[in-house]
C-alpha cells in the first residue's frame, strides 16, 4: 500500500488504545481524537516545502529566517466526525483557512451521501489536508477528493486516525497522488462496514450522540 504512512509513534499508540477502550466517555474520546490530531498534523507537514527569507534579528541585522512556502494550507474536515479533529490540527497550523465538506454515509448502501460544502477562496493554490476520523470503505474520502479535484485541487493529503485496508485501496486506487496518515491500519470491515477492531461510531463518540 505506496500512499500509505502510519504515525507509529509512541505517544499517537498509547493515545490511541485509550480511545479502543469500550468505556471510553465522550469528553474523554473527544479530547484524545483533538490531541492525536495535534501529533498526527506534525508528522502530515513534515514534507511541506520551506524557504528561506531576510528577517532583522535581536542584534538588528539582517539574518535568515525560514518559512513555509506558497499558499496556506486549507484544512478540510468532513462533517460531522472530522470536527473532531479540527482544534488539534488548528493548533499545528493556526493560520490555516478552513473548507469544509458534508458527507452521511447511508447505514444500508455504504455510500457517503452528501449535503453540504463551502470551500475557501483559492482553493486550488492551496495545499489540503482532509481530516476524519475514520476510513472505511473509503467511500466518504473518495467523494472528498473528487470534490477537491473538480475545484482544481492538486496537493491533498488525507489524515485519519484508523483506516481499513478495503478504503486505503479504494482511495489509492481513485487517487494514487494522495497521501493517506492514519495511526494505525486496522485488520477488516465487519458486515455493517464498521472497522474491526476501530473505535465504534466516532461521529456519535464525539458529538455524544450515543448512551455510555
Ligand atoms: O469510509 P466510509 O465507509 O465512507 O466511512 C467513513 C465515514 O463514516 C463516518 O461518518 P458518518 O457518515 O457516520 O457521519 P458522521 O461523521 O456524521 O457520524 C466517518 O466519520 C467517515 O466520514
Ligand atoms: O468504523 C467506523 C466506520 C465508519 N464510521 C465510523 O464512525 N466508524
Ligand atoms: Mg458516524
Amino acid at each position: 500500500m505506496s500512499n500509505l504512512h502510519i504515525i507509529d509513534h509512541p505517544l499517537v499508540q498509547h493515545k490511541l488504545s485509550l480511545m479502543r477502550q469500550q468505556d471510553c466517555s465522550t469528553y474523554k474520546f473527544r479530547t484524545l481524537t483533538n490531541e492525536l490530531a495535534r501529533l498526527m498534523a506534525y508528522e502530515a507537514t513534515r514534507d511541506f516545502p520551506v524557504e528561506d527569507f531576510d528577517m532583522i534579528g535581536w542584534e538588528g541585522n539582517t539574518i535568515q529566517g525560514k518559512q513555509i512556502k506558497g499558499k496556506t494550507v486549507t484544512i478540510v474536515p468532513i462533517l460531522r466526525a472530522g470536527i473532531g479533529m479540527l482544534d488539534g490540527v488548528m493548533d499545528m497550523l493556526p493560520t490555516a483557512k478552513i473548507s469544509v465538506v458534508g458527507l452521511q454515509r447511508d447505514e444500508e448502501t455504504l455510500q457517503p451521501v452528501p449535503y453540504f460544502d463551502k470551500f475557501v477562496p483559492k482553493v486550488e493554490e492551496r495545499p489540503a489536508l482532509i481530516i476524519d476520523p475514520m476510513l472505511a470503505t473509503g467511500g466518504s474520502m473518495v467523494a472528498t477528493i473528487d470534490l477537491l479535484k473538480s475545484k482544481g485541487c492538486k496537493d491533498i493529503k488525507a489524515l485519519v486516525i484508523v483506516a481499513a485496508p478495503e478504503g486505503v485501496k479504494v482511495v489509492n486506487d481513485a487517487h494514487p497522488d494522495v497521501k493517506i496518515f492514519t495511526a494505525a491500519l486496522d485488520s477488516h470491515l465487519n458486515e455493517n462496514g464498521y472497522i474491526i477492531p476501530g473505535l465504534g461510531d466516532a461521529g456519535d463518540k464525539i458529538f455524544g450522540t450515543v448512551h455510555h
